[in-house]
């Protein structure tokens, strides 16, 4: 099963899916297995195109990673993720001003928190998710007042197909 993690940066991808990683899934031993994207388009230079020194991120090369993961299996966890085959596809949302608090609390510029409370604002992750993969293949999860381990549930219950899927379950267009 390919679960693809989603979301705008901030929304909490890496911490829930970092719980997740490791834990036994079956007796047999069977782990779940965590793919952090972004730590592997930083760590090889095959996977980005060029440097956006404005925004201090890599340009990602979308078929460079799709050929590098391949037919990966587990969990699938960046803001890309969704550009990807999966099976299931996970959407962390954050209510925008409390995401733009927490990135500014992790060192990103103000005015990138900005651009990223905004795009949460509009819904760009979920309707790019929706438009490939159908609202029937979503499961959106609301970080707001979710600790960490809360979310990484939620994941858990996505891929032990104990969650219906839901898109469009929240409404943060008032921080326009
Ligand atoms: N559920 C949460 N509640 C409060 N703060 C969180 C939560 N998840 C993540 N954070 C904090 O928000 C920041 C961004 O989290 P991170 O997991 O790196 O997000 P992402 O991988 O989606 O960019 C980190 O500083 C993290 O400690």
């Amino acid at each position: 099963m390919r679960v693809a993690v989603t979301g705008t940066p901030g929304t909490g991808k890496t911490s829930a899916t970092r719980l997740l990683e490791g834990e036994d899934v079956d007796e047999d031993g069977g782990t779940h297995s965590v793919i952090h994207l972004n730590e592997l388009i930083e760590s090889d230079e095959g996977l980005w195109t060029e440097r956006d020194d404005d925004r201090g991120s890599l340009v990602a090369d979308l078929e460079a990673i799709a050929d590098r993961i391949g037919d990966w299996d587990g969990i699938l966890e960046s803001h890309l993720a969704h550009h990807f085959e999966a099976d299931r596809v996970v959407v962390l949302r954050c209510a925008p001003e409390l995401l733009e608090d927490r990135l500014i609390e992790r060192g990103e510029p103000p005015a990138t928190a900005r651009e990223n409370a905004e795009s949460e604002a509009l819904d760009v992750i979920l309707s790019e998710a929706v438009e490939r993969f159908g609202r029937e293949n979503i499961y959106e999860i609301d970080t707001t007042d979710a600790e960490p381990d809360a979310v990484a549930d939620a994941i858990r219950a996505v891929i032990d197909g104990d969650r219906e899927p839901s898109a469009g379950t929240v409404d943060f267009t008032g921080y326009l």
